[in-house]
């Protein structure tokens, strides 16, 4: 804790506090999150919550650039700490900020950000589980990065049990709705699916009210689950027969959006969980090789509230970079001096010549 100047709250989640801090010695601004003592029956016998524990062994895992940074882990007084790289914005205020407009570059963008975060889970065997626009941290160079692991979980083999009450529901994928005990990275496809048509429409795509209504409004969208659509459904534990809807073709609500596009959300909102498309397989997508090149994320847009402090942060890591690039050159510099100013080696021969000389 003395390593920290704790400066201020910068938010609050389910499992704890988040804050604004530097650190003392580089001057580095942190975010430290702290894991509250909660909830007797799901805390070790130290008294740590097993989520807080999850995430954290998942994050010190992950080290990956769309992937939020865990730069250190202290106890405090019981407490846990964890200390993250401070993040800037996230992707929910983009979204709500109806001064930005988002162009299809820049959903591009997010969107490749997105996937390449969640394809490193993935591959490491982690399920994120609790993918929303809230959770995509954006950071000081507009990079996205998957924060809030809380609800993740390790999936090891395919049979592994879960707790079906995983995704916040407007992005929860209709395996878990139906209550599938097992299932796995496509849980987290249908979750970005939903993001992707969030990032077009500018609100939620499928915004229902409780679990019933959730199944509901995708049926409403998307047509009706049954067996030749998806072998099994009707097994599932909390299986319940909707009346048959046609599908809205995505064209008709996605106007503006590229065929590419359209045809990889169609192969995320897939009522099959084991036909969705991978994250590895959307990265290789030609809505990434071909039609507009994804905006950098240098370039991407910042919520109105959110400009002039950045402008301020961005301003000031420019001028340290410069001082540490003028610093590095002078150093190079005194280096060339320095072996410019020393005697020439004498040569092998002038060596022999001159013992023979003094011999002589
Ligand atoms: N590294 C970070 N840098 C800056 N802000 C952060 C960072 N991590 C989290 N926050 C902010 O702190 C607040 C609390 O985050 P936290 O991850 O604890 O919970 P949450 O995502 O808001 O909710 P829940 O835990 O219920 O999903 C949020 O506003 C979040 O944007």
């Amino acid at each position: 804790m003395d390593k920290y100047n704790i400066e201020a709250l910068i938010g609050e989640g389910t499992y704890g506090v988040v804050s604004r801090a530097t650190v003392k010695a580089t001057g580095q601004i942190v975010a430290i999150k702290k894991i509250r003592k909660i909830l007797i029956q799901n805390q070790t016998d130290d008294g740590i919550n097993f989520s807080a524990i999850r995430e954290i062994k998942i994050l010190q895992e992950l080290k990956h650039d769309n992937v939020v940074n865990l730069l250190d882990i202290f106890a405090h007084k019981s407490n846990v700490y964890l200390v993250f790289e401070l993040m800037q914005w996230d992707l929910q205020e983009v979204i709500e900020d109806k001064s930005i407009i988002l162009k299809p570059a820049d959903i591009k963008s997010y969107m490749k950000m997105l996937l390449q975060g969640i394809e490193a889970c993935h591959r490491n065997w982690v399920l994120h589980r609790d993918l929303k626009p809230n959770n995509l941290l954006m950071s000081i160079n507009g990079d996205l990065k998957l924060a809030d692991f809380g609800l993740a979980r390790q999936y090891g083999s395919p049979n592994k049990v879960f707790s079906p009450q995983a995704v916040t529901i407007f992005y929860r994928a209709p395996e878990l709705l139906f209550g599938a005990k097992s299932y796995g990275p496509s849980v987290d496809i249908w979750s970005i699916g939903c993001i992707f048509a969030e990032l077009m429409l500018r609100t939620p795509y499928l915004p229902g009210t409780g679990e019933i209504d959730q199944l509901r409004k995708i049926c409403s969208a998307l047509g009706t689950p049954n067996e030749s659509n998806w072998p099994g459904v009707t097994c599932l534990p909390n299986y319940i027969k909707f009346t048959d809807h046609p599908a809205t073709p995505f064209k008709q609500l996605f106007t503006a959006a590229s065929d590419e596009a359209i045809d990889l959300i169609s192969k995320m909102l897939l009522f099959n969980p084991s036909n969705r498309i991978s994250a590895a397989d959307a990265l290789n997508h030609p809505y990434f090789t071909s039609g507009v090149k994804h905006t950098n994320p240098a370039d991407l847009p910042v919520p109105f509230a959110k400009k002039a402090s950045l402008l301020q942060q961005r301003q000031v890591l420019a001028q340290v970079q410069q001082q540490l690039l003028q610093k590095q050159q002078q150093q190079q510099q005194q280096q060339q001096q320095q072996i410019q100013s020393q005697p020439e080696p004498i040569q092998v021969d002038n060596v022999e010549q001159t013992q023979q000389a003094q011999q002589v």
